[in-house]
């Protein structure tokens, strides 16, 4: 099967630090749910990040579909299929309303108001928020905050999901719901968590960030990163 994203010897380091990345080769097949646990500051975060092109390898390629991720232009049409859940949704919603929010990404993708409404609210109800749509992101809890994230990341469509550390804060309903949704989904993810019988529920792959680099692991074997 043809990879959906490849990254080839990718470093990174930020300004003046040692590099926190320091060589990672890692390819996703569609579909392909990985796990990557690593310790505090081992830098999972930063690959996000510059998987998502908000920081720049020092070195190495990253490919998405087969494209070179560049330029502008080949970075756009990334992040228009890739969702990126971030460890602290805070940033991630910015509109008056909930609604408004997870509608903002389809609108964005140049789908008309009354389909991008139709599509925010149907996933406003997959990730049980419906009774919140008109609330102001800023009034939600953590746990909703997340949720309400997951849903405007889901409302794009995308085919790869880079999910950093998904199950914080959320109690055991939003939980049962966000694992019934992973479950279900045939997108491919990257998962990075440090719950571990978590990832070992949904992650068909594992690695181990560690020391700047990618090793395979067994999530059966241990149960403390
Ligand atoms: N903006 C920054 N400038 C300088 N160093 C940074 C910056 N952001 C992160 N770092 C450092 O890079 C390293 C990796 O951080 P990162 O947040 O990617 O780790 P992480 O594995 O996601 O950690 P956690 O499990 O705590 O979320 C850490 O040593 C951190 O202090």
């Amino acid at each position: 099967m043809k990879e959906l994203l490849e990254l080839q010897n990718v470093v990174f380091s930020y300004p003046g630090e040692k590099k926190v990345l320091q060589g990672i080769n890692l390819s996703v097949k569609p579909g392909e749910k990985i796990a990557i646990i690593g310790k505090n500051g081992s830098g999972k975060t930063t690959l996000f990040n510059v998987i998502m092109g908000l920081l720049k390898p020092t070195e190495g390629k990253i490919l998405f579909m087969g494209k070179d991720i560049e330029d502008k232009q080949s970075l756009t049409f990334l992040r228009r299929k890739v969702g990126f859940l971030f460890q602290d949704p805070e940033n991630q919603l910015f509109c008056p309303t909930l609604l408004e929010d997870v509608a903002f990404g389809p609108l964005n993708m140049g789908l008309p108001p009354t389909k991008a409404k139709e599509v925010a609210l149907e996933t406003l109800e997959l990730v049980g928020l419906t009774s919140l749509a008109s609330a102001p992101p800023y009034s939600l809890s953590e746990g909703q905050k997340k949720m309400g994230a997951l849903a405007a990341i889901l409302a794009m469509d995308p085919d790869l999901l880079l999910l950093d550390e998904p199950t914080s804060g959320l109690d055991e309903t939003s939980q049962s719901k966000l694992e019934k949704i992973l479950s279900e989904s045939e997108k491919a993810m990257l998962i990075a968590s440090h719950d571990m019988s978590f990832l070992a529920e949904h992650a068909s792959k594992s690695f181990a960030l560690s020391n700047g680099t990618l090793t395979p692991y067994d999530l059966g074997a241990r149960t403390d990163a």
